[in-house]
């Protein structure tokens, strides 16, 4: 099948069909980022990420659970590899017995109406800490980048994720991925969510820290958009679409309002995503600590920040406090 010919990826699941348009602060809006780690037993506090930490598969009932019973509905799945030998391809990623196809596993068996997404990337399993495969120079090798990423999102997708989400900002991904689920018969079951529009930020220091992804050399400026970029935004939300994404995605969100108005314009018929990044949160926390504001207003004031410049589809931290603020 042709990629401009799947549409039903997006609303195969009932909650992915929620997506497709809404414009008020419900629960089925947000979307935890949650950190799973290769010790089974695992409950590791994350210092710069206040309220987080790293969880051992073992461990996710006793954390799940009680959200679940609180109205969570879904969650994005980001690998934290420890105990693996890291190297050139980040051959861990898909690893049949690594946390990540673990806890899909674990998580549908658990909690069959939860929707789960994944994260797909290389960084946290790549020697180097980049997004992608490297040349000898350093320098991102773009064509075996997306082979392997599309291997990886096919296989998190195989397992049973409900979503798959490539962060990594190569060119051509999102098409090599639809293309990928086609083929193994999963392009009508699966979302496919594209960071479309990810800047180099400095919001992201708490999350390198939490998923021991930091690059050991250089940054990510020539994969990730200069900040400044509201041009290069614009075509890769339209690039991605064109390509087949189900999920337009802005991120970090509050210093990008404009991007994800822009998005809300240019692809008026995709569901808006936008993540509230580790540094977002941390700052918003911090912010209350130091008797700036309260927390719960300025959580609020964010989000209905990103919902009014569009977005749909939040991915925050805060997802755990919000199933808490919108019971009252
Ligand atoms: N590709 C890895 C990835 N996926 C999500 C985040 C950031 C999430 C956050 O800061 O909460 C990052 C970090 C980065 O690009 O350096
Ligand atoms: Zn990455
Ligand atoms: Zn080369």
């Amino acid at each position: 099948m042709d990629i401009s010919s799947i549409l039903q990826g997006g609303y195969a699941h009932p909650l992915s069909r929620e997506w497709q348009g809404r414009r008020q602060l419900t629960k089925s809006m947000f979307m935890y980022p949650i950190f799973i780690t290769d010790d089974p037993d695992a409950s590791f506090v994350i210092e710069s990420l206040p309220g987080q930490r790293r969880w051992g598969v073992n461990k996710l009932e006793e954390f799940i659970g009680p959200l679940v019973a609180k109205g969570l509905k879904s969650v994005i799945l980001f690998g934290v590899p420890l105990n693996c030998q890291k190297d050139y391809c980040g051959t861990p990623a898909d690893d049949p017995q690594g946390p990540v196809i673990l806890a899909i596993r674990k998580l549908r068996e658990l909690y069959p109406d939860l929707y789960i997404a994944c994260d797909v990337c290389l960084c946290e399993y790549t020697d180097h800490g980049h997004c992608g495969y490297l040349h000898e120079d350093g320098t991102i090798n773009n064509a075996p980048s997306v082979k392997r990423i599309a291997e990886v999102a096919v296989n998190y997708a195989k397992a049973g994720a409900h979503c798959v989400a490539p962060s990594d900002m190569m060119d051509g991904r999102i098409k090599a991925i639809k293309e990928g689920l086609i083929q193994a018969g999963l392009g009508n079951k699966c979302t496919l969510m594209a960071y479309s529009a990810k800047f180099a930020s400095g919001l992201y220091g708490p999350f390198r820290d939490a998923a021991g992804s930091a690059p050991s050399f250089g940054n990510r400026k020539c994969y990730q958009l200069p900040p400044q970029a509201k041009g290069l935004a614009r075509r890769a939300i339209q690039r991605d679409a064109n390509e087949g994404a189900d999920i337009i995605m802005v991120k970090p969100a509050l210093p990008y309002l404009d991007i994800i108005a822009d998005a809300a314009q240019l692809t008026p018929d995709h569901p808006l995503a936008c993540y509230q990044v580790s540094g977002e949160y941390a700052m918003v926390v911090a912010g209350a600590r130091a008797g700036v504001y309260d927390l719960r207003v300025m959580a609020f004031e964010t989000v209905e920040s990103m919902v009014r410049a569009g977005a749909t589809l939040i991915l925050t931290y805060f997802t755990p406090d919000f199933l808490e603020w919108l019971e009252s």
